[in-house]
């Protein structure tokens, strides 16, 4: 077996591990823990923190991916290299539409790829679509479950506090995007090109007219509807594992 750990989530080749959650705070990896059965701490480097446990029979990983494209990108890259072929990302939005509120949950089905990561590997013609049986478990479960949430197109950007944020938003809400964040497109166009399975659930923690950095200090002060989204997220994303693998048991 290969112990070389890779450079910068620090694990090793041989964990037996296939599906990842990927959160982007390391906060959130803790919370996401408190859901698996027998949970090992991994690795705590830079902002890849991950432990390791079992959701109902299956073998989970979850891993923080730090905040933006680059250090997501590098996660996916040495993620794929141990032998990881699904990944969730459980991340927290703005919203844009009206009507949506905090704790809703956005599963993208694609994002428009406003960053520079995604650019760095494929043309921006590319598109930075999810996986079409994660979203297809997704669906299954959310119809039967109470789980305020939507499925629609989100906006990855790199910029957080620039002077042309609030148009940006602004332009994008009228194009129907849903939600904002600063992964799923780096996630979904690497995924894609490595023919990993992807999909992204985003905790609305930003209201659409809310201030981002306003709604994102309430979040990380535990504000309830917030921390029920997340506690939705984690849990969506689990099921949607265990159901995916019993599937390809099936088959
Ligand atoms: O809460 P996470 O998963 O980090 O996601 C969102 O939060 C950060 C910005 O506050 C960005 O990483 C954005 O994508
Ligand atoms: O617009 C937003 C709000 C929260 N988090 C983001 O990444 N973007």
């Amino acid at each position: 077996m290969d112990k070389t750990l890779q450079a910068h989530i620090q694990l090793p080749a041989d964990l037996g591990v296939a599906y990842a959650l990927l959160p982007g705070d390391p906060a959130r990896v803790e919370r996401a823990k408190a859901f698996l059965e027998q949970p090992v701490d991994l690795v705590f480097n830079r902002e890849y923190k991950s432990v390791m446990g079992n959701y109902q029979g299956t073998k989970v990983l979850v891993i923080s991916s730090g905040i933006g494209g680059p250090s997501t990108a590098i996660a996916i890259e040495e993620l794929a290299a141990i032998g990881i072929k699904g990944i969730i990302r459980i991340g927290s939005c703005g919203a844009l539409q009206p009507g949506m509120k905090l704790g809703d949950l956005v599963i993208a089905t694609a994002a428009v790829r406003d960053e520079g990561t995604s650019k760095a590997y494929v043309e921006p013609v590319y598109p930075a679509v999810a996986d079409l049986s994660l979203l297809m478990v997704m669906k299954a479960i959310t119809d039967h479950k109470e789980m305020p949430h939507r499925f629609g197109i989100v906006r990855s950007h790199d910029s957080f506090y620039t002077a042309r944020e609030e148009a940006l938003t602004t332009y994008w809400r009228g194009k129907g995007i849903v939600g904002s964040d600063m992964e799923t497109a780096a996630l979904f166009v690497l995924g894609g090109l490595k023919g990993m399975q992807v999909a992204s659930i985003l905790n609305v923690v930003v209201a659409p007219e809310g201030a981002p950095e306003e709604g994102v200090r309430r979040f990380v002060d535990g504000e309830e509807l917030t921390r029920q989204g997340e506690q939705n997220q984690i849990a969506l994303a689990l099921e949607t594992f265990r159901m995916l693998a019993l599937q390809k048991e099936e088959t």
